[in-house]
């Protein structure tokens, strides 16, 4: 059997997804790359994570063909080994459909930097592709979701490319999010902490939305009630 260690890398990565609740049922995958044997590793297509084993990962070359495995490989192996190709700085790749990040990529809304906990993982806001077109079949669908990611990571907002590692996660508008690393642990983790970053998100939006302050004529009518017409702000 390939790669026993990395196979149980990925194995693990994949089972984190489910103890931080990433994702349901058979939903998401994660994958990891040997760059000196040219090799990924990643999950099995549609298979139960509770009865996932090493040796149920399917080892595939950079171009997806496959090496070894007799389960059918994630129905993302394009976009993972697209993202190995193009990002040679990562290890490892992960994908989810965490609640928050998910709703934002069906949004079509980046995840905006508001708050340290976001800097400390991406150092910009979390990107969402252009949304893909709905006319794509099975095969060209997947080809775009790597396509649509590397081309924005190509050119950024303003024509500069993105370090991979520095925002190591890209929203598919319509989607979910996809998260990279250097190994499969730190991809799993990123992946985690995106959800965190995008639950923040869009509950510092939500507060920032709905919260108007109350009129002066409410103050008043409030606080002179409790505290007499003649009090004044801190004598009372
Ligand atoms: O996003 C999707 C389907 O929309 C996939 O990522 C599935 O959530 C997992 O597929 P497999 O990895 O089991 O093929």
């Amino acid at each position: 059997m390939l790669l026993k260690e990395l196979r149980e890398e990925v194995l693990e990565a994949n089972l984190e997804l489910v103890r931080r609740g990433l994702v349901l049922y058979t939903f998401g995958n994660a994958s990891g790359v040997d760059r000196e044997q040219g090799l990924v590793v990643i999950k099995p297509s549609g298979v139960d994570y509770g009865k996932l084993k090493p040796e149920h990962m399917v080892v595939t070359t950079m171009d997806g063909e496959i090496v070894e495995g007799n389960l059918r490989p994630s129905s993302d192996l394009d976009t993972h080994t697209l993202l190995y190709r193009e990002f040679p700085s990562i290890g490892a790749v992960v994908h989810t459909h965490s609640d928050y990040a998910t709703s934002f990529a069906q949004a079509g809304l980046p995840i905006p930097a508001l708050g340290t906990t976001h800097a400390d993982y991406f150092y910009g806001p979390v990107p969402v592709t252009a949304a893909l077109s709905d006319e794509a079949v099975q095969g060209r669908y997947v080809h775009e979701t790597g396509l649509a990611i590397v081309e924005y990571f190509r050119q950024g907002e303003d024509g500069q490319p993105i370090d991979p590692l520095a925002v190591p996660a890209c929203l598919v508008a319509g989607h979910a999010p996809f998260v990279w690393g250097r190994n499969a642990h730190d991809a799993a983790h990123n992946a985690v902490v995106l959800e965190a970053v995008a639950k923040m998100a869009y509950q510092t939006l939500t507060l920032r939305a709905n919260c108007e302050s109350v009129s002066k004529a409410l103050l008043d009518r409030h606080y002179f009630r409790k505290h007499g017409a003649s009090a004044t702000y801190g004598q009372c």
